[in-house]
């Protein structure tokens, strides 16, 4: 088998999906032609090898949300983002998307959540699971946060369980996340699951204090790239993840090309797979950073020098980290060690 196609059929779980970062290049097209932006051309996704400093990542994010500014664009992106993972061999897919308002189209925020969950409902025949996660954006401050807070609660019911709870992001630079605490402890008692961007950027401070506070009821973390002491942490904040073992999701070519970490060798990823931490492999905004999960397995194994059967192991591990429940698990898990055989790992 060709070593790309190994990890193209290699059955994978998604748990770190931006819908707005993650349309694809076609999509793009289609939406720039729906609102006669065509001259535009696709500048909102970077070229393979271009880099750019995390602050300009966030212009173009911004720039990509313009795309889709009414009812029927989320629908459409999502269905196009569920589909593209599908055909990645994404079995498990957990997309995480902020709800925003927009007067001027009509769009309000259970509007979009409900966008995204028709085109959740209506890709039921692809062959992939797929979950929603409200995010809260740290530039918004707390009370648009607790607004989707509410939102998030109210849908969890309302879609049987689809929207599991809330991810919180946005530009780390911006705000303090121990704003956000009391509300992170209401979310959990409500039942909401809680992922969260926690030291993309050195924010030690900050980590220490929702760390100590939360400690398991931050159920993941997002990136976790300056957690070492080398990476601007110190050893309190990585004995507080190894100590509640808590979930990294780990995107290196995000991490790459937004510049917070130098290079793949560099990444985070061989620090706490070394330590046999619970590691997930994750793509953040695959339009935007021009990837796909294949290719970041294929990156983590090139770089880390795994055989197939660590990969294989590694995909299998990241179910023990998705937000759904046991019977889910189970499946995938049947799943994974059907599709074993096929994948000539030995
Ligand atoms: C690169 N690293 C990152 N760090 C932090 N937040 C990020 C991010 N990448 C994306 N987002 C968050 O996702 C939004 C776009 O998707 P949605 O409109 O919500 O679907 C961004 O505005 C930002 O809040
Ligand atoms: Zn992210």
């Amino acid at each position: 088998m060709e070593s790309q196609e190994f990890y193209h059929r290699l059955p994978k779980v998604e748990l770190h999906a931006h819908i707005n970062g993650s349309i694809s290049e076609d999509t793009i097209k289609k939406l720039l032609k729906k609102k006669g932006r065509e001259e535009e051309g696709a500048n909102v996704r970077f070229n393979k090898e271009q880099t750019e400093p995390l602050e300009d990542s966030f212009k173009r994010l911004k720039l990509m949300q313009t795309l889709s500014n009414c009812a029927e664009d989320i629908y459409i992106i999502t269905c196009d983002v569920i589909q593209e993972f599908a055909s990645d061999n994404v079995k498990y897919l957990e997309l995480r998307s902020t709800p925003r308002e927009i007067t001027a189209t009509g769009l309000t925020r259970e509007l979009y959540v409900e966008a995204v969950l028709k085109a959740i409902k209506d890709s039921a025949h692809l062959d992939i699971i797929v979950r929603f996660l409200l995010s809260i954006d740290r530039r918004l401050g707390v009370d648009v946060a607790r607004t989707t807070m509410e939102l998030a609660e109210r849908y969890q019911d309302i879609s049987n369980g689809v929207v599991m709870g809330l991810d919180f992001s946005g530009d780390p630079k911006v705000g303090d996340a121990r704003d956000y605490l009391p509300l992170f402890i209401e979310a959990h008692n409500r039942g909401l699951k809680l992922t969260l961007h926690l030291a993309e950027v050195p924010a030690p401070e900050e980590t220490k204090d929702i760390l100590k506070e939360l400690g398991t009821r931050t159920g993941r973390i997002g990136h976790g790239t300056c957690l070492q002491t080398e990476c601007g942490g110190n050893q309190t904040l990585v004995d507080l993840v190894l100590q509640h073992r808590i979930p990294l999701e780990l995107c290196l070519t995000s991490n790459v090309k937004g510049q917070t970490v130098p290079n793949y060798d560099q990444h985070q990823f061989q620090f706490w797979y070394n330590k046999n931490h619970p590691c997930i492999i994750g793509t953040d905004d695959k339009g935007m950073f021009d990837t796909t999960l294949s290719e970041e397995y294929a990156i983590a194994a090139q770089t880390f020098e795994l055989d197939r059967e660590s990969v294989w192991k590694l995909s299998l591990a990241s179910i023990d980290a998705i937000f759904a429940d046991d019977d889910v698990k189970q499946t995938l898990r049947n799943k994974w060690h059907e599709l074993k055989p096929s994948l000539n790992i030995t």
